[in-house]
């Protein structure tokens, strides 16, 4: 399967387009199955659309969000990737749609693996997931530096605790077996050196955690990419 890239030279062009292509898969999700199921990244990058996609009018009480992973944080720290959702998705017409949290009680993510695990068991395939990129190749919380990254990668498991060296905060990430279980995922990059990351991570010697989502031959995957011109 080919991964199809689509480059913008202004932040604003892939804003436009990229709503209006998930406002149509996530209204056909909901006509087609009842419910639609959105995975959305922190990080930089999704906050404009975000803002884009919450003033949008769309049947928001039968769309659940997901995050495709958590900083292990209080939801009320100005890193929670939850936070950020809350603050600017979550708002306007997407006050009304459904959220499922990564976080719990437990101080160590490790401890919380099991209790995750169940709350998002029930979940079907995901309609739409929208990732991002670090320049070190990692996608989701599936970091190259980790020590639990093979396990994130191969556990049957929906989520894994992930701890970066390379990044601040233990992280509960959804595994590559949870993300690939999905009908659209989206990557979602702005940069001149993502774009390059992005290139070395499509080789197919490549063996950064994201090229597991660009050599598959499972799931459709589109790249929204942003460079300035040259
Ligand atoms: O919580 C996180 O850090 C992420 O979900 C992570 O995978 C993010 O998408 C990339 O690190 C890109 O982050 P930026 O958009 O800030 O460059």
């Amino acid at each position: 399967m080919t991964v199809a890239v689509k480059k913008f030279h202004h932040d604003s062009d892939l804003i436009d387009q990229f709503s209006r292509q998930l406002c149509r898969e996530l209204e056909r999700a909901v006509a087609e199955r009842g419910h639609a199921y959105l995975v959305v990244s922190g990080g930089r990058t999704p906050v404009p659309l975000f803002e884009r996609l919450s003033k949008q009018v769309l049947p928001w009480p039968r769309i659940t969000i997901v995050l495709a992973d958590e900083r292990w944080l209080p939801a009320t720290d100005a890193q929670s990737n939850e936070r950020l959702v809350r603050q600017h998705l979550l708002q306007h017409q997407a006050a009304a749609a459904n959220f499922i949290s990564l976080l719990t009680d437990a101080s160590d993510a490790h401890q919380a693996v099991t209790e995750v695990n169940e709350r998002l068991a029930d979940l079907p395939r995901f309609d739409v997931v929208i990732l991002g990129m670090g320049e070190d190749g990692h996608t989701a919380s599936l970091f190259p530096c980790s020590a639990e990254l093979e396990h994130a990668l191969s556990t049957a498991d929906s989520v894994a605790a992930v701890t970066p060296t390379t990044a601040p905060h233990q992280r509960m990430s959804l595994s590559l077996a949870r993300l690939l279980n999905s009908r659209h995922i989206y990557f979602h990059l702005s940069g001149t050196n993502k774009a390059t990351v992005l290139e070395q991570a499509m080789q197919p010697e490549a063996d950064f955690p994201v090229s597991r989502f660009l050599q598959q031959q499972q799931v459709p995957v589109e790249v929204m990419l942003a460079v300035p011109e040259e």
